[in-house]
């Protein structure tokens, strides 16, 4: 998407054809920086410190960070250890084993020799099977956003509600929940959004508004509890997620709170979709809140808040008192009872294994098998 006029990916090689670049996200929407990786540890931290997040961009960087492993020694033993390391960063997102579950069996029977090359072009298909994925889900969802608009008084604002940030900066390019939505925008669509602040790393308030204030799309921050008040008046027509891991049941993992709006919108006949490409599908899991693992962050995300000072520089402050345990579980997981469907590349899915199993019939009967 473009930043001032000038297209970005959210991750992409240096100039010198072997470090990576990405946006440093724990600097927006103050200061547009980026890091330049140049090792495998490197790229953990990225992914560990939320330099970089969202669920393809964390199974991106992880793929690049291989490929700077390979770069750096090819053997078997190397290959071992930057899986193990790049696989322990975060543990919810599941395109991060997804990308080195692919590059673990790209790589492991070549020639060391070969692979360093393998891993850098293997993860540059990834970046960009990314974006033509993400892109797919813009025009699936778009044609949701336009059902809903026909429904509608010609003209009426459409208003979208979105929890966290599920847009480009969480993928290479495009988004997921807000794919569809940049694409109403571009269409003349008059499309408003709703944009949760997603505490504690308001990466609503932050990365969303950012985004959708570089696009031009009309959108307001919001508490992250006002949302169903919004709902009870009439002031929400879809609500529409990302998710770092999907069921093949359809059960939905994202960012915390997000059950509480599911809830909120099947309590008020609110459609709540779920964007997401099939890299985030994990076939493996049918209990969403039994099997997938939710990442407890540190405390210090909930105790203290970044922001902008006075002067001018960004600063953290406390907003805990003193000595006030903190719990900070990043995610929850939205059974698929709750979830109206599942905007994939492939279409609009219902929330269920048969729905899922109709769109990827090869991956839900290798599932089966
Ligand atoms: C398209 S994945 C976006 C997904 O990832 C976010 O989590 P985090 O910022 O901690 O990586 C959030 O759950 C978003 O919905």
């Amino acid at each position: 998407m473009k930043i001032h006029g000038q297209a970005y990916r959210t991750i992409w090689l240096a100039q010198d054809g072997w470090r990576v670049c990405v946006i440093d996200q724990t600097r927006l929407p103050f200061r547009f920086e980026t890091v330049t990786l140049s090792s495998s540890e490197a790229a953990a931290e990225a992914i560990r410190s939320m330099v970089v997040r969202g669920a393809p961009l964390i199974g991106a960087t992880a793929a690049y960070g291989l490929a700077l492993a390979m770069r750096a020694d090819a053997s078997d033993a190397a290959l071992e250890a930057a899986l193990s390391l790049l696989g322990a960063t975060r543990p919810t997102a599941v395109n991060l084993h997804w990308a080195l579950g692919r590059m673990r069996r790209v790589l492991t029977p070549l020639e060391p020799g070969r692979r360093a090359e393998m891993a850098y072009s293997d993860a540059a298909l990834i970046c960009d099977e990314d974006v033509a994925l993400c892109r797919a889900i813009g025009e699936h969802g778009l044609g949701l956003i336009r059902a809903i608009a026909a429904e509608r008084p010609a003209g009426k604002t459409i208003n979208i509600l979105t929890h966290c940030n599920a847009g480009w900066l969480a993928t290479v390019d495009w988004g997921t929940a807000l794919a569809p939505i940049y694409l109403a925008h571009d269409a003349g669509i008059p499309v408003h959004v709703w944009v949760d602040e997603t505490r504690p790393r308001n990466q609503g308030a932050a990365l969303t508004a950012y985004e959708l204030g570089a696009h031009g799309v009309p959108h307001t921050v919001i508490a992250d509890n006002a949302g169903g008040h919004l709902m009870q008046h009439g002031e929400v027509d879809m609500v529409i997620v990302g998710t770092d891991r999907t069921t093949a049941t359809g059960d939905v993992a994202n960012k915390i709170g997000t059950y509480l709006k599911a809830l909120a919108a099947h309590d008020n006949g609110v459609p709540f979709y779920v964007a997401l490409p099939s890299t985030t599908i994990d076939w493996s899991m049918s209990d969403g809140l039994r099997q997938i693992p939710i990442e407890e962050r540190a405390a210090r995300e909930v105790t203290h808040l970044a922001g902008l000072g006075e002067d001018g520089e960004v600063h953290s402050f406390r907003v805990v008192a003193p000595g006030s345990p903190a719990a900070n579980p990043a995610f929850d997981v939205t059974p698929a009872r709750l979830v109206t469907g599942l905007i994939t590349e492939r279409g609009v899915a219902p929330a269920s294994a048969e729905g899922l199993a109709r769109l990827f019939p090869e991956q839900a009967r290798g599932a089966a098998a």
